[in-house]
C-alpha cells in the first residue's frame, strides 16, 4: 500500500539528504547547491525514499519555527527520520519531541535551573574543570588527542554537576550518548533500542537513588519538589535526564573540537582575541554560527498547510531546518562562508528558535567561553598535529562532530 502519509512524492531530481560534512565549519557540496537556488524551500529524498522539504532560507526558518501548525512529535507519520534508528518504536517521549500544551508544562519545570543568572553563579566551577582539565593536558603533552582529553570531559563534568549524575560513569555515558547522538545513523532497530535501553536502565535506577536519598543538583530538587508531589512521573523525570545528558554532551563537546579547528585554521581572527580577549563571548556566538554542530536538530511535520517562501507546505509533509544551512543566508550574514569574530552573530540559528529553542543555550556559551579562552591563554603555541584534510567528522545525520583531534604545542 502506498504512504498516504508522504504527500510530495521524492523523485530522482531531489537531492539525497542529509548530507556528510568533510570538514567541521565548511558547508557539504549540497548545501552550497541548495542555496544557490531561488527558492527559500527545496525537497529533498530521505533514506527511505520519502520527501521532505528543506530550508534554506534564515527568515523563514524562523517564522516556521515559531509557527504552531508544525509539530515536533516523532509519532507524527509525516516527520522527516534521517535514520531507521530514528523509526524504531520507544517507550517514553522527551520535551523535545512534546508540542504545547504537554510541551510547556515540562518545559517551565526546568526553566529555573538554566537562567542566565543560575547559570553565571556555575563560573568558578566551570573554570575549575577547565583549569583541571588543562593541567592534566600539559602533564600528558606535549601532543594529545583533544577531543578526548578535552572535549568530551568539560562539558560532562559540568552537566554531571547538574544533574548529580557522578562522573565516575562517564565511560558509559559517554560511549552512549555518542552513539545516540553522532552514530545514530549507522545503528539498525536493535542497536538503537539497546543503547536507549541500556542508558534507560542506568538513569532509571539514578534517579531513584535520588527520589529516595536526594543530593544538591537538577534531579534531586525535580524529584523531592515534583515526583514526591504528584506533579511529574517517575517515568518522565528519567525521560528529561535523558535527554539533558545527551543533549548537554554532544552538542557542547562537538562545538568545543570543531571551534578548536576553525580558530587553528584561521590564525589571523585568533591573533584578534589573543590581543583583545573582551572579544570572546562575540567570538563563540560566530563559532556556533559557523560551526552550527545540531544542523540537524530543528525537524518538524505539518499539521496543516503553510504558504511560505512561495510554495505549500501540505499537512503530513516533514520540514527539515538545518541550521548549518540557514546560519549561511547572504540575507542575514555578508558573506556568510568568512569567520569573523568582530561581526554581530547572535541572530544564528544554532540554538534553534520559538518554543523548543535550546534551554541549555546559556550553559554551552559559559563552557565554550571559558574553554576556548583558557586552552588558547595557557597554550598560544597549539598547532594541529595533523593536515586538517586527515581530520575525520561523524556520519551524516546526527551531531556533527570530529572523531578525533591530535594536536601539539
Ligand atoms: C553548543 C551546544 C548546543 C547546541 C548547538 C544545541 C542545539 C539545540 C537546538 C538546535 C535545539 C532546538 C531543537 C528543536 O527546535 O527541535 C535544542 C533544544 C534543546 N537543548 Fe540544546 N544545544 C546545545 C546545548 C545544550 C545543553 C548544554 C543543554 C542542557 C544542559 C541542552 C538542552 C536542550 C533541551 C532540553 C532542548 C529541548 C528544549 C525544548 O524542546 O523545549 N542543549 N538545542
Amino acid at each position: 500500500m502506498p504512504d498516504t502519509t508522504t504527500v510530495s512524492e521524492s523523485t530522482s531530481a531531489t537531492p539525497a539528504f542529509p548530507m556528510a560534512r568533510t570538514c567541521p565549519y565548511a558547508l557539504p557540496e549540497g548545501y552550497t547547491d541548495l542555496r544557490g537556488k531561488e527558492a527559500p524551500l527545496q525537497r529533498v529524498t530521505l533514506f527511505d525514499g520519502t520527501g521532505a522539504w528543506v530550508v534554506s532560507g534564515h527568515a523563514e526558518a524562523r517564522k516556521l519555527l515559531a509557527d504552531s501548525r508544525l509539530s515536533s512529535d516523532k509519532l507524527n507519520p509525516g516527520f522527516p527520520a534521517i535514520s531507521v534508528a530514528e523509526k524504531a518504536h520507544r517507550p517514553f517521549r522527551t520535551i523535545t519531541e512534546l508540542d504545547p500544551p504537554e510541551h510547556d508544562t515540562h518545559r517551565r519545570m526546568l526553566i529555573p535551573a538554566f537562567t542566565a543568572r543560575r547559570i553565571q553563579e556555575m563560573r568558578p566551577l566551570v573554570q575549575k574543570i577547565v583549569d583541571d582539565c588543562l593541567d592534566a593536558i600539559i602533564e600528558k603533552g606535549p601532543s594529545v588527542d583533544l577531543v578526548a582529553e578535552f572535549a568530551v570531559h568539560v562539558p560532562s563534568m559540568v552537566i554531571c554537576h547538574l544533574l548529580d549524575i557522578p562522573y565516575e560513569d562517564h565511560e558509559f555515558f559517554q560511549a552512549m550518548t555518542r552513539k545516540i547522538t553522532q552514530e545514530r545513523g549507522t545503528l539498525d532497530e536493535a542497536g538503537i533500542k539497546q543503547v536507549l535501553g541500556e542508558t534507560w536502565g542506568y538513569l532509571d535506577r539514578r534517579v531513584t537513588e535520588l527520589e529516595n536519598e536526594p543530593e544538591q543538583g537538577l534531579l534531586s530538587l525535580l524529584a523531592t519538589e515534583r515526583v514526591a508531589s504528584g506533579t511529574l512521573e517517575h517515568h518522565d523525570l528519567v525521560a528529561m535526564a535523558l535527554v539533558l545528558l545527551v543533549a548537554a554532551q554532544e552538542t557542547t563537546s562537538s562545538t568545543l573540537g570543531s571551534g578548536i579547528v576553525t580558530l587553528l585554521e584561521h590564525p589571523g581572527q585568533l591573533a584578534r582575541l589573543q590581543a583583545d580577549p573582551a572579544l570572546w563571548p562575540n567570538a563563540v556566538e560566530e563559532l556556533l554560527r559557523f560551526t552550527s554542530v545540531a544542523d540537524m536538530g530543528t525537524r518538524r511535520a505539518a499539521k496543516e498547510d503553510i504558504e511560505i517562501g512561495g510554495v505549500v507546505i501540505r499537512a503530513g509533509e516533514g520540514v527539515i531546518i538545518p541550521n548549518l544551512l540557514v546560519n549561511r543566508d547572504p540575507k542575514v550574514f555578508a558573506d556568510p562562508d568568512t569567520f569573523d569574530v568582530g561581526r554581530s552573530a547572535r541572530t544564528h540559528l544554532a540554538f534553534g528558535h520559538g518554543v523548543h529553542n535550546c534551554i541549555g543555550q546559556n550553559m554551552s556559551r559559559l563552557v565554550l567561553e571559558v574553554g576556548f579562552q583558557s586552552l588558547f591563554t595557557r597554550l598560544p603555541g597549539l598547532r594541529l598535529a595533523v593536515a586538517a584534510e586527515e581530520l575525520e567528522m561523524s556520519p551524516a545525520g546526527g551531531v556533527q562532530t570530529l572523531t578525533a583531534l591530535p594536536v601539539a604545542w
